[in-house]
């Protein structure tokens, strides 16, 4: 897949040395935690409204803000979504889902 959450996190690394005023990122951080945590769950039921109105657009769209907002948080704490992917590699391994798409694919 793209490069995207990496160039992304980059971006948002940068952000804690910007001024509040002029990014939307940095004034998120200056906020602070609980700022970043209630976007968060702002997102989150506002993409479980758009999935049970079964609007594909408006679900990518907020699937894309709570993603933004969980990599904002990510950052926040120190961390790179390259920990999160590899989390995700983890179990995509110990499920041994790989295996078994290849075969099913075959
Ligand atoms: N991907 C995003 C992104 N997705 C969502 N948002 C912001 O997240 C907010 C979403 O909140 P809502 O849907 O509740 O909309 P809102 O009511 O306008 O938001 P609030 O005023 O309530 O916070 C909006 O203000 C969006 O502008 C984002 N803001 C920034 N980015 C990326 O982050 C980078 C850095 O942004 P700045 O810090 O602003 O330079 C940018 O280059 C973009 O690539």
């Amino acid at each position: 897949m793209s490069d995207t959450l990496e160039r992304l996190a980059e971006v948002l690394e940068a952000r804690k040395r910007a001024d509040p005023d002029s990014s939307y990122v940095a004034k998120l951080y200056a906020k602070g935690l609980d700022a970043i945590l209630k976007k968060i769950g702002e997102e989150a039921t506002e993409t479980v409204m758009a999935a049970k109105d079964g609007a594909p657009d408006k679900i990518v769209y907020e699937v894309a803000d709570l993603w933004f907002h969980s990599m904002v948080l990510l950052a926040h704490q120190g961390l790179g979504p390259e920990r999160v992917l590899a989390e995700l590699e983890r179990r995509f391994g110990l499920s041994g889902l790989e295996e078994k798409a290849r075969r099913g694919s075959q």
